[in-house]
């Protein structure tokens, strides 16, 4: 089937003396849109984090196209939670995508025009266009959530690694988001999400990776349809009304 875009291989992972992932094994392949869903500190930040290089990892792997996530950075996009970017540095929204490549064209380089038209297409297939030269500390939580998906995408990723994007957005940029996501998908691109939205991630993705402290299933959507799995996950009732809400019943 060739080499995955993403394998992660019984991973363990130690944050401030506390075991936060142990044995967690995941495996996307070019075109997979996954939902990485969990409860919250299930450790879904921590893994994507792990996947970039950024936490250390004690046991196991993580290889991005066959090659290590340092020796792959370049094709791993990253969209962070909202608060983590510095909305009041004083730049445009084109400069805060254009900082998306500064891994492709080095610190001490000007901007070329391979870089210029990849920023440009990034803010096109977020419909910025119109905001490019606009501050990003005057734009609002879902304008802003597209800055970061396009920067994201400035760098022509293979992976691209989302962290809970439709936090507190309204249904339109949702849905445009959510279109972006499952066309680049089938562009090829391996695209994983975190998200608390269960029910959307059931709808939209091709694939569900349920996480607490481990992955505890991976499948097709209707493949990992089993209460008793998420109430697992979740640590709730089976017969939850929550997750009767996104329609998974325990059989009568
Ligand atoms: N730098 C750190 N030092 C110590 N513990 C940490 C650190 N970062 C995260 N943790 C802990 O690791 C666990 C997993 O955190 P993580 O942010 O990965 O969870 P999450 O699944 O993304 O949660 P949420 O849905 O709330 O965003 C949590 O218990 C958290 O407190």
């Amino acid at each position: 089937m060739g080499t995955p875009a993403l394998e992660v291989r019984g991973v363990r992972v130690v944050l401030g003396g506390r075991l936060v992932l142990r044995d967690a094994d995941l495996v996307v392949r070019d075109g997979d849109f996954l939902g990485l869903i969990g409860p919250n500190g299930a450790g879904k930040t921590t893994l994507l984090r792990a996947v970039l290089g950024l936490v250390p990892v004690r046991d196991g792997s993580v290889a991005v196209g066959g090659r290590s996530s340092r020796a792959a950075r370049a094709g791993i996009g990253y969209v962070p939670q909202r608060h983590e970017f510095a909305w009041d540095f004083p730049i445009s929204v084109e400069d805060a995508v254009l900082s998306g490549r500064t891994r492709r064209i080095g610190l001490l380089r000007r901007a070329g025009v391979d870089d210029l038209r990849a920023v440009r297409d990034a803010i096109d297939r977020v419909r910025l266009t119109d905001l490019r030269r606009r501050p990003v500390g005057q734009l609002s939580g879902g304008q802003r959530q597209r800055v970061l998906v396009a920067r994201a995408l400035a760098l022509r990723p293979r992976v691209l690694l989302l962290d809970e994007p439709f936090t507190g957005l309204d249904m339109p940029t949702q849905e445009l988001l959510t279109d972006l996501f499952s066309g680049l998908a089938a562009e090829g691109v391996a695209v994983v999400m975190t998200t608390h939205d269960l029910a959307g991630a059931l709808y939209s993705c091709s694939r569900i990776a349920l996480l607490n402290r481990t992955v505890l299933a991976t499948g097709s959507p209707d493949e990992v349809r089993d209460p008793d799995l998420w109430s697992r996950a979740f640590e709730i009732s089976p017969d939850s009304p929550l997750l009767r809400a996104i329609g998974l019943e325990v059989p009568a």
